[in-house]
């Protein structure tokens, strides 16, 4: 892939998260990702994890100021045509990002609200909840949670369709522009009889968006695999991707899910590790057709299919 150029500009995406060390999350899957989005992608590391597919065996937060201080070096000179935040570990780390957030003008802020490695380790102290939830829910233009973290970020259960769609209005009510709820945890059970009035015999992953006051549903076939480390990570840092190459948001999430269902499949037969496999930043980027809103897409490849009509 070759860089980008949008307008004479070469197209730049930045990503605040923690460092994987396995190299299949984190501020590595979104190097990776940006890059073969043909995006110059640039990091502050926010914590740095001693990781790899089984878990997480350490981590080491920075220093607040420390982040604050990679913000400035990037954004005072190199600058950005959008953002993405990962893990930011704690409380500190959330306000240092929002101010130096707020001290540049950054395009577009995507924010994957990262809470536990697939392991189950935290990776976001409880206390920092709040501050998750009151300064940077607010600012995101686009956020990500998947189930369990739209779960803390609602303050209680999500088990079906309808409260699925009540946790993406809260977060909208809260400031979020475009709300995405993940389906990498929804049960194939809760699949099967569907808002755009289909139902799915076979198991499928599918994403919520909404925006401007419109559902969109983007959905793919469901891998069977245990190789999903990094889904959550590499799908955020492909919709900044888009966006900073200028897509809209609605076609910059169906190609960013088109792209994470590729690199789950790609990497399905990869020996990386014992545990969570990473998936295939290699996988290709598929640019697809116009997205309208409220519709449901499948993404599993190019054209879209639409199934609402
Ligand atoms: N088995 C699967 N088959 C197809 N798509 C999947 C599968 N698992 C996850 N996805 C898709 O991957 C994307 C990421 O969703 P997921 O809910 O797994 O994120 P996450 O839990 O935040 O990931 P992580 O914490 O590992 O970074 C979503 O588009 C989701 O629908
Ligand atoms: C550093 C880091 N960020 C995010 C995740 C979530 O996948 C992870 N496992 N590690």
């Amino acid at each position: 892939m070759e860089a980008v150029i949008v307008n004479g500009h070469t197209v730049r995406a930045l990503t605040i998260a923690g460092s994987d060390s396995g190299g299949g999350a984190g501020i590595q899957a979104d190097l990776k990702t940006m890059h073969q989005f043909g995006v110059y992608g640039m990091s502050v590391v926010t914590a740095v994890t001693a990781q790899n597919t089984l878990g997480v065996q350490g981590v080491h937060e920075l220093d607040a100021e420390f982040v604050q201080m990679q913000m400035d070096s990037v954004l005072d000179d190199i600058g950005t045509d959008a953002a993405k935040t990962g893990m930011l570990a704690n409380e500190s780390i959330i306000h240092a990002v929002v101010d130096g957030l707020e001290k540049h003008a950054v395009p577009y802020l995507v924010v994957d609200p990262v809470m536990v490695a697939k392991g189950g380790a935290p990776l976001i102290s409880p206390e920092a909840i709040d501050a998750l939830r009151e300064r940077l829910v607010p600012r995101a233009d686009v956020i990500t949670p998947n189930i369990p973290e739209a779960s803390v970020l609602c303050g209680h259960p999500l088990e079906t369709w309808d409260e699925y769609h009540r946790a993406a209005e809260q977060l909208a009510k809260a400031g979020a522009q475009t709300v995405v709820i993940k389906g990498g945890h929804m049960s194939p059970f809760q699949s099967t009889s569907t808002p755009w009035g289909r139902n799915i015999i076979d198991p499928v992953s599918v994403d919520i968006v909404f925006c401007n006051g419109d559902y969109t549903y983007f959905l793919t076939k469901r891998i069977d695999t245990r190789k999903t480390h990094g889904t959550g990570c590499t799908y955020s840092a492909a919709i900044t991707s888009m966006l900073a190459r200028g897509y809209s948001v609605l076609d910059a999430i169906a190609v960013a899910k088109a792209f994470i269902f590729q690199a789950i499949e790609g990497a399905k037969d990869w020996d990386v590790g014992q545990g969570h496999g990473p998936t295939d930043h290699f996988a290709n980027v598929p640019l697809g057709s116009s997205v309208e809103p409220g519709g449901a897409y499948l993404c599993d490849g190019l054209p879209w299919v639409r199934l609402d009509q």
